[in-house]
């Protein structure tokens, strides 16, 4: 069994529940999109979760295929050490993925997809008739061991710890944006950008230093990527058609630019 949580989280994006309800079954722990978090932090979230009992960690990037060959041979020297799953009739191995939503579950199974199998994108091969596919597919990754995923819907832990954790969730798309609220999503990430001393926001939109002060921000996203808006007001004299800045759609834009990577590598944990 598996599970995997983005490298931008490696904390925060855990579920303790199913830390617990994993317990024995051999696991490990997939830190997916290496490529947008600090890799001079990698160390550090290793000997951290070393200290948390767990040890078998990959960093992966699933758009380059980075690392995932990596992991196959990880799995079955896992089973392989565990007498519970010596059972000589069986030689497949049924791997299950766990991870909140939007860590890149599907793309890293496409990925093992081609890079065992050169195979594109995913198709089902044991799903049940009758059950429906969303449920519990089965797809095949590997021929040699014969393994296959289980790709699950993202889940989260029911009772998020702490106001941070949700911002940092939030901010990598495992929670839908408009129930936290974009701007004050922007507001997090500024402070988190500036935390993190990665400043690269500041040459990215034209400002004059950085800042802690995200109206200044917005307005220069807002103003270089034509995000306006025309208004009419009414005055005594008539309508007038007014150009304002479009804020919410300029913090959308700063929170994509983020999650694509655009302002630099940050390990938001
Ligand atoms: N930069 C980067 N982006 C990635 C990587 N892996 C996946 N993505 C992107 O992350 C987004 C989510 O990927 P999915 O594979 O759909 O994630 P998921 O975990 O299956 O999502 P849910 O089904 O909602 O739980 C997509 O836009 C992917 O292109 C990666 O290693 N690096």
């Amino acid at each position: 069994m598996r599970k995997r949580v983005g490298s931008h989280i490696p904390l925060s994006g855990r579920n303790p529940m199913l830390q617990e309800a994993l317990g024995i079954r051999p696991h490990i722990l997939v830190l997916n999109k290496m490529d947008l978090a600090d890799p001079r932090r990698q160390p550090v979230i290793l000997e951290h979760l070393k200290q948390q009992g767990c040890s078998h960690v990959v960093f992966t990037d699933c758009q380059r295929d980075g690392n995932v060959k990596k992991i196959v041979p990880l799995v079955a020297k896992l089973v392989g050490n565990s007498p519970r799953y010596h059972r000589a009739e069986s030689t497949e191995y049924s791997i299950l993925v766990i991870g909140v939503p939007n860590v890149g579950k599907s793309s890293l199974i496409n990925a093992l997809r081609r890079v065992h199998l050169k195979k594109g994108k995913a198709t089902a091969v044991g799903g049940e008739p009758g059950i429906t596919k969303a449920v519990l597919t089965r797809i095949q990754v590997c021929e040699k061991p014969l393994m296959y995923l289980v790709d699950t819907p993202g889940v989260l832990s029911p009772k998020l710890g702490d106001v941070e954790t949700g911002m940092k969730l939030a901010l990598c798309g495992a929670i839908r944006d408009h129930l936290v609220g974009e701007d004050i999503m922007a507001d997090y990430l500024l402070y988190a950008l500036n935390k993190n001393q990665q400043f690269r926001y500041v040459q990215r939109y034209g400002l004059a230093e950085a800042c802690d002060n995200i109206e200044p921000v917005l307005r220069r996203v807002a103003l270089a990527q034509g995000k306006t808006q025309k208004v009419k007001v009414l005055t005594g004299t008539g309508n007038v058609n007014v150009t304002m800045l479009n804020y919410p759609a300029a913090a959308y834009e700063f929170l994509r630019d983020f999650r694509a990577g655009r302002l630099g590598r940050v390990t938001l944990d």
